[in-house]
């Protein structure tokens, strides 16, 4: 069945990007931006500080580099026994862990990952400068501009869950967070219905949020409490930002960390071909992955636990965390559909 479309809270950023914003303005936007955090753990974010063209420009390199030819693509492919999120993953060389309920074999995911070039304990993956002139110089500029826009996030999240701007900021920076370039390439939609297979399989993400462009071709289900899979389509001018278990786990469950998954879109015109044999169209995606500083220790923060609320986690590190969750993602026996 396909799912219908959710309207999730829309939260205008400005106050926070506006050195003439007022402290209320700052805190009315922080309270409506965590109490949607709360609500929905989805978010639209408009005016965030990245213009249209340069997120064009960034769709635009993503098609290029996915338009090569496999060899070419190999230079900078993700090495099979690497646990790290860098390099170019080929169609079924990751996959999201089964998940309690909501298993689906063949999961089709083309993925680029792209770290900070300083990040030497998680390097980052090249192809020559010939293949694609101007594409590492972009992703390096695109990256700094993600984080431009996590800073006043992280200070209205902070201001809105602590009254201090600067707190949650104190936990991150620009080094360790990731960067993809996500291709989903046509797939045949009765096999999705059928379940044999799916594009992105169910999961939360595991930073502690998310920033995610999507092109119009959509397939984005988010599942929402009570009412099960709704699509969540891209809105022209807003960047879509969700909690991931990190910032959940960190506000002792107050912030959600909302499943979600590629599935099939609910719009005609996202899918091509015959009545009996649809494929959905290609489908480009960009997320920015904003994670804590690895060796931070990271305890529930103050005020949401006492008088009543268990204190439901023990402190710990990004780092001790992450070693656990990324097994089984990557897989050595990829097959190709
Ligand atoms: O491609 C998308 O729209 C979603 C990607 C996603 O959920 C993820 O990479 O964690
Ligand atoms: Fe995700």
């Amino acid at each position: 069945m396909t799912s219908t479309t959710t309207s999730l809270p829309i939260i205008d950023l400005s106050p926070f990007l506006s050195s003439s914003s007022t402290p209320e303005s700052r805190l009315k936007t922080a309270k409506e931006l965590v109490q949607a955090c709360h609500s929905t753990g989805f978010v639209y974010i408009t005016n965030y500080g990245i213009s249209q063209a340069l997120l064009d420009e960034a769709f635009s390199w993503s098609k290029k580099f996915y338009s090569l030819s496999d060899e070419e693509k190999s230079y900078a492919a993700h090495p099979p026994d690497s646990k790290l999120f860098r390099g170019w993953s080929k169609v079924g060389h990751e996959m999201i862990p089964p998940l309690e309920g909501e298993k689906k074999e063949g999961v089709m995911d083309f993925t680029l990952w792209h770290g900070h070039d300083s990040n030497a304990a998680q390097p980052n993956i090249w192809f020559p400068e010939s293949i694609l002139p101007g594409y590492r110089d972009f992703v390096a500029t695109f990256y700094d501009q993600c984080w431009s826009t996590s800073v006043p996030i992280l200070r209205a999240l902070s201001l809105g869950l602590l009254n201090d701007e600067e707190y949650l900021l104190d936990f991150h920076s620009n080094l360790e967070n990731e960067l993809s370039f996500r291709h989903y390439p046509s797939i045949s939609e009765s096999k999705v219905r059928s379940g044999e297979l799916d594009r992105l399989g169910a999961h939360t993400d595991f930073d502690s949020f998310t920033l995610l462009w999507q092109d119009e071709n959509a397939g984005l289900e988010v599942k929402v409490s009570g009412e099960g899979w709704k699509s969540v389509q891209a809105v022209k001018g807003a960047l879509l930002m969700n909690i991931g278990d990190i910032l959940s786990r960190w506000s002792n469950d107050y912030l959600i960390s909302t499943l979600h998954r590629v599935h099939l879109p609910p719009v005609d015109d996202n899918y091509m071909g015959d009545e009996n044999v649809r494929m959905t169209k290609p489908r480009y995606s960009i997320p920015y992955f904003v994670v804590p500083k690895s060796d931070k220790v990271l305890e529930p923060l103050e005020g949401y636990f006492g008088e009543g609320k268990d204190k439901k986690y023990e402190p710990t590190t990004y780092s001790e965390l992450y070693h656990n969750r990324v097994d089984g993602i990557f897989r050595q026996d990829a097959k190709a559909r």
